[in-house]
């Protein structure tokens, strides 16, 4: 499922009516029409759950043709039976185009409207508001009319309908302007937009659905967009078959063996969740690699895993000389992930990059491992790697990875993982709530499974082992990354909705339901 910018939805929606010549009128009549049907829909399921209908909707309208969207909307819940009124946020003479001609059937059809400031909005005789105020085409915060009647409607306490996108959200980032506008349900026209696929913007969106208008959905491709949400049907499109069964002639040659150089003294916990992430995830051997001076204490721990001990200073920590012992171990190994619960050392950038060139299997870096990258100054001019190499930082690594800090991270994830994998040649996993995963050919995908539940460390200690598992089992970086993210939520919303609460979930929790 595509996720497109403003720029890019204005580009389709031109190419629809321009080259195509699907009228902009019909355009407009479809996504009213969608609209208003999502609107009686809630309308119905709050009857259901008790809530006595008045069958009056207020439609917010905009001058633009979000607000032409909502017209058309009131006409629909017009002809259903339902009472809709309009306040128009500016003069209804500021109308133009295909959204002036809405107002004017809307007029002759004796919609009742008034502007707003003019009259007391009589907010309990709705069941409900259509928020038509502004949609793709809006410039930064709310201004004047539009900012006051915002702020009214979320202090109303009538469940809005969002029209494309809530008013006030920026469309591109999900970044939520002062004020914005928090809709109960938003109906996403032609495509979903980036901001309603990424926080916070996506908490004022409220659920959403896509709903078509007529614009065709293969012209994404043609058009250049490059962000998808991962779905099932995205993961086919990866080449990967997700219901895909173990051959019943196989063995444990057949799944791949994943390497997992992870853990310290003070954090063992990391290489054991990976570890056993990893297995869970289906490889068909594992090796956890520690500091040997750990491997007296962690026996029996994960039966199934095999441990490896490498030579330290007899302090349970890594030591320059892992590098050439792990680089022997990835040598017979399928894939390698460093990093969880590592710790640092002062000459570890240039270790780092003895494994990054001397190990030719599939690798992912994580944690302490990115650390070590983000201080490699000469990173540059590392050579590329042959084989798949995924980077799994947080928002906070991500910063130090890219130089810059993590608020301006979250402001734009999608921006700064794409140009760190576009840059590096790599696959960067940029972590948080919907995960966002770059590959190295400029495609971007967001991953809609996990929760909150989720926020607790070692979760990307499991994540790690996860990917790990699925690049020793053959697939690509690319496909190891979205189906790994993907299994990982999907395994932490079980592994949620089995607790009471969402406080009480462990990282180990989410291992379990693999
Ligand atoms: N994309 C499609 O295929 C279709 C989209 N439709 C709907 O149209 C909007 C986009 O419409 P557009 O006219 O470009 O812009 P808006 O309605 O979002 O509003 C712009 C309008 O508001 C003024 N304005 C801009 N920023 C602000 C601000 N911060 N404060 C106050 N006022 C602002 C600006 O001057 C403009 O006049 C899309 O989302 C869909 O809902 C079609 O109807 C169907 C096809
Ligand atoms: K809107």
């Amino acid at each position: 499922m595509y996720i497109v910018t403003s720029e890019e939805m204005r580009r389709l929606d031109r190419h629809t009516i321009e080259t195509i010549g699907l009228p902009a009128l019909v355009l407009m009549e479809n996504a009213g029409r969608e609209i208003a049907r999502e609107a009686l829909e809630l309308a119905r399921e709050r009857e259901a759950a008790g809530h006595r209908l008045r069958k009056r909707w207020l439609i917010l309208a905009g001058k633009g043709n979000n607000g032409g969207d909502g017209l058309v909307a009131a006409r629909h819940l017009l002809e259903a039976g339902v009472l809709a009124e309009v306040v128009y946020a500016e003069p209804p003479e500021a109308l133009a185009g295909e959204a002036a001609v809405q107002r004017d059937i809307a007029a002759r059809l004796g919609i009742p409207s008034f502007v707003y400031g003019t009259m007391e909005i009589p907010w309990d005789g709705y069941d409900g508001a259509i928020d038509a105020l502004l949609g793709t085409g809006a410039k930064g915060a709310p201004r004047g009319p539009y900012a006051a009647l915002i702020r009214e409607a979320n202090g109303a306490g009538v469940p809005v309908v969002a029209a494309d996108v809530p008013s006030g959200l920026d469309a591109d980032t999900g970044a939520v302007h002062e004020p914005c506008l928090r809709a109960e349900r938003t109906v996403a026209l032609a495509f979903l937009k980036r901001g309603l696929v990424q926080f916070p913007g996506a908490e004022a969106a409220g659920s959403v659905a896509v709903r078509p208008i007529g614009i065709p959905a293969a012209l994404a491709e043609e058009h250049g967009v490059r962000v998808q949400l991962v779905t099932e049907a995205v993961l086919a499109g990866l080449g990967l078959d997700v219901s895909r069964k173990r051959s019943a002639d196989s063995h444990k040659g057949s799944y791949g063996h994943a390497l997992i150089a992870a853990g310290t003294q003070r954090m063992s916990g990391a290489g054991l969740l990976c570890a056993k992430a990893a297995l869970r995830t289906g490889c068909g051997l594992a090796t956890w690699a520690v500091p040997a001076s750990l491997a007296p204490h962690l026996l029996g721990r994960l039966p199934e895993a095999m441990l490896a001990g490498i030579a330290d200073a007899g302090h349970g920590d890594w030591t320059h000389v892992a590098a050439g012992a792990i680089t022997a171990l990835a040598a017979e190994r399928d894939a390698l992930a460093i990093g969880p619960g590592m710790g640092r050392y002062a000459e570890d950038d240039q270790w780092l990059r003895e494994i990054w060139e001397g190990a030719d299997c599939p690798l992912l870096l994580d944690a302490d491992a990115l650390n070590m990258l983000a201080e490699a100054s000469d990173f540059a001019s590392w050579p590329r790697r042959e084989a798949g190499t995924v980077l799994t930082p947080h928002p906070g690594e991500m910063a130090r990875l890219a130089g810059t800090t993590t608020a301006e991270v979250q402001k734009d994830r999608i921006g700064h993982a794409s140009r760190y994998a576009a840059e590096h040649g790599v696959t960067l996993v940029l972590k948080g709530a919907r995960t966002v995963i770059a590959a190295p050919d400029g495609r971007v995908y967001l991953n809609p499974t996990g929760n909150a539940a989720m926020a607790k460390g070692g979760s990307g200690d499991v994540l790690s082992g996860v990917i790990v598992s699925l690049l020793a089992q053959g697939l690509s970086d690319v496909q190891a990354a979205c189906f790994g993210v993907y299994l990982h939520g999907l395994a932490g919303d079980r592994a949620a909705a089995s607790r009471l609460t969402d406080s009480s979930l462990l990282p180990g929790d989410l291992v379990e339901h693999l």
